[in-house]
């Protein structure tokens, strides 16, 4: 990914920085809009992964619709362009001033996320004289097989409907003047790598969809969320994920009644790997049978090691080829003030001296949009590469 160009480039910049590989997203969207549009599935990007500028310009452009989880985000997604009829809303908590951005801005659905939820979009919509559509966002209870703080369709989770609450939630709709149930929806988690994963929700989508359709409530959109994982152990062999095999499950094992369409949320799958943190060696320091490499960046611009323990590539920018016996162990690791600020540990690198060039890779997703400014840190830079 960095050849010799781009590392030199690199070298005149200011350290920490996110690159973007924008002809890479380009690929990207290219091919899982193509996987999706031969099954005539709807996607609609997880603006939470990424709300870059020029990265939402590629997405918005490849003609993706958006999932927003905040009235900021439907705001963001109206005002890159995105078409408010390709714009839906999910989240927990929403706000009435969110719900009423987002009712005034007339978004395709709101996918509610509780019973109370309907009552009070019903509420908001019947004063301004409107009628909302409303996705029920359902807790499938399917395990997501992914890490415990990133599932979130097990019933120990907070997000969506529980099936014990479905009566509660049909006879909300039945009796609400200003809500129109259009689908069910669901998002089970991120970061799912086994595909057979997906065909367990497909199983419940089934179930849900009958379930309705007995009740009669015909559902026109049957959205199954997002959560593709990628590979962040080899992000160069795979640097775009197999939409083809993903969409190819939904196919298989979806019913779709005549005339449901299918929707997606991808967030990660879509931006991941076009992305890498790049910063500099500040420090060179030898513990006690350690060697410390200390950046410039640290779990401000890229939480998910500190906070998932997740693994990131690092990678040390225009090293000659080392020999296996020439690699050094170094726990490579930040400038805050937490033991936590540590982005891999014992990793095998040529020998670094300070001013260095370090990519911490795959961190297009939930990277930059997870800086914070803890410890006063500078606001985080970016560089483009641009689309060839
Ligand atoms: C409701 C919803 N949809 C979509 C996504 C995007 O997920 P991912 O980035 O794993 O595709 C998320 C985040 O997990 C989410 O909470
Ligand atoms: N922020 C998480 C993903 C959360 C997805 C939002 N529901 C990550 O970095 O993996």
């Amino acid at each position: 990914m960095f050849d010799t160009g781009l590392v030199a480039a690199f070298s005149h910049k200011e350290t920490p920085f996110y690159y973007y590989d924008l002809a890479l997203l380009q690929r990207t969207l290219d091919q899982a809009k193509q996987a999706a549009t031969a099954h005539g599935f709807h996607v609609h990007y997880a603006l939470k992964a990424n709300f870059n500028d020029r990265v939402l310009d590629l997405i918005r452009d490849a003609g993706f619709g958006a999932d927003c989880v905040s009235g900021n985000e439907v705001k963001k997604a109206i005002e890159t362009g995105f078409s408010p009829d390709a714009i839906v809303f999910a989240g927990v908590g929403k706000s009435d001033k969110e719900i009423q951005y987002a009712l005034d801005h007339d978004i395709f659905a709101f996918n509610v996320e509780s019973v109370q939820e309907l009552k009070v979009i019903d509420g908001l919509a019947a004063v301004r004289g409107k009628k909302a559509n409303v996705a029920l966002r359902i807790n499938p209870n399917v395990d997501a097989q992914t890490h415990h703080y990133i599932t979130t369709g097990l019933n120990e989770n907070k997000f969506g409907i529980s099936h014990w609450e479905l009566g509660d939630a049909i006879d909300t709709l039945r009796a609400c003047q200003h809500i129109e149930l259009i689908g069910i929806h669901f998002h089970i988690g991120s970061q799912i790598t086994d595909l057979n994963v997906f065909k367990s929700l497909c199983v419940k989508v089934n179930e849900l969809n009958s379930w309705f359709d007995e009740r009669g409530f015909r559902l026109r959109v049957l959205n199954v969320g997002g959560g593709l994982g990628v590979d962040y152990h080899d992000p160069d062999a795979n640097s775009i994920p197999d939409f083809r095999s993903y969409f190819q499950v939904f196919a298989d094992f979806i019913e779709r009644k005549p005339g449901q369409e299918v929707h997606f949320e991808l967030g990660r799958a879509l931006v991941s790997q076009c992305g890498s943190l790049i910063s500099r060696v500040l420090y060179v320091k030898h513990g006690i049978k350690k060697n410390f490499l200390i950046l410039d960046a640290g779990m401000t611009e890229l939480m998910r090691p500190a906070l998932y323990q997740a693994y990131h590539k690092i990678e040390r920018l225009g090293a000659p080829s080392a020999s296996e016996a020439e690699l050094v162990h170094y726990d490579v690791v930040g400038p805050i003030c937490e033991s936590s600020d540590c982005f891999g540990k014992e990793v095998l690198l040529p020998p670094s001296a300070r001013g260095d060039l370090i990519a911490i890779r795959t961190a297009g997703a939930y990277g930059e949009v997870m800086a914070s400014r803890y410890n006063l840190r500078d606001e985080i830079r970016y560089v483009y590469g641009e689309r060839h």
